[in-house]
């Protein structure tokens, strides 16, 4: 099995919090791993720190048997979906547009439409990315992390606020990606019920790591998951 991620002793402190204490994990490819953790947690934290956005790391990074602080070239294999952006209802900028700077190569821009399609937005592609609900939004920001053909999807927490409908169907898309393109897929939320329809692997966070292994033994193990239905609950009530 090759290792995508080796994430060694990871703490990060910051000046009032230790953000993630000791953590450990891999994650190998073709992997479907799931992040569950509370706010505050520690989950923006580690992704930052797997980018390189956040340096100031006590440990070890490795992706592709590579620690991370000597090379910069995984990033291109890696596409990143943030926390769902805002955008002024006039941004002038299409879906096209949007999708186009996730290229790094102008010459690639005939991938575009293909990507649209498969996200199902080529309707949309001329609308303005400030008109579109959150659902199509989202399969945009996923459209621009995969045009440029990245091995490993992140993607931080990108259910919250979107409807149903939009959510199975970025449902089916994260299946699709993982079963027939074999993407590494590392995706964190506070769902437990969608980690375990769709991960194949589950991290349990709070500062520590709590749990991690397969999706079957954190939800065949009832205290580990009333536990985390608790603290995701707490949260839940905590954000409305
Ligand atoms: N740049 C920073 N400087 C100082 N403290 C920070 C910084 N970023 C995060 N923190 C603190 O570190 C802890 C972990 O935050 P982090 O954003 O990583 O958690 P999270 O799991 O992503 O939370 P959420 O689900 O709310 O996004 C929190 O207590 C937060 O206030």
């Amino acid at each position: 099995m090759l290792k995508i991620v080796e994430i060694e002793n990871l703490t990060v402190q910051y000046p009032d919090v230790k953000a993630l204490d000791d953590v450990s994990f891999e994650v190998n490819q073709g992997d479907f791993l799931g992040i569950i953790g509370p706010n505050g947690a520690g989950k923006s934290t580690l992704f930052d720190s797997m980018l390189g956005l956040n340096t100031k790391y006590k440990g070890t990074i490795k992706f592709f048997g590579e620690d991370i602080r000597k090379s910069k070239n995984y990033l291109k294999e890696i596409g990143y979906v943030p926390q769902k952006p805002i955008f002024e209802k006039n941004f002038p900028v299409t879906v096209t547009d949007v999708v186009r700077m996730g290229l790094r190569n102008e010459s690639d821009e005939n991938k575009i439409d293909k990507i649209l399609q498969q996200l199902w937005i080529h309707e949309l592609r001329d609308r303005r990315i400030g008109d579109l609900s959150g659902g199509q939004q989202q399969r945009v920001f996923i459209a621009k992390a995969l045009i440029s053909n990245p091995k490993i999807l992140i993607l931080d927490e990108p259910v919250t606020g979107i409807d149903q409908q939009s959510i199975d169907l970025f449902f089916s898309i994260l299946r699709e990606l993982n079963s027939k393109q074999k993407i590494t897929i590392i995706w964190s939320s506070h769902d437990l019920d969608a980690v375990n329809k769709l991960a194949n692997h589950v991290a349990c966070l709070n500062r520590t790591l709590f749990f991690h292994g397969e999706s079957e033994k954190f939800f065949s193990n009832d205290e580990l998951v009333k536990q985390y239905s608790e603290a995701s609950m707490q949260e839940h009530m905590h954000h409305h």
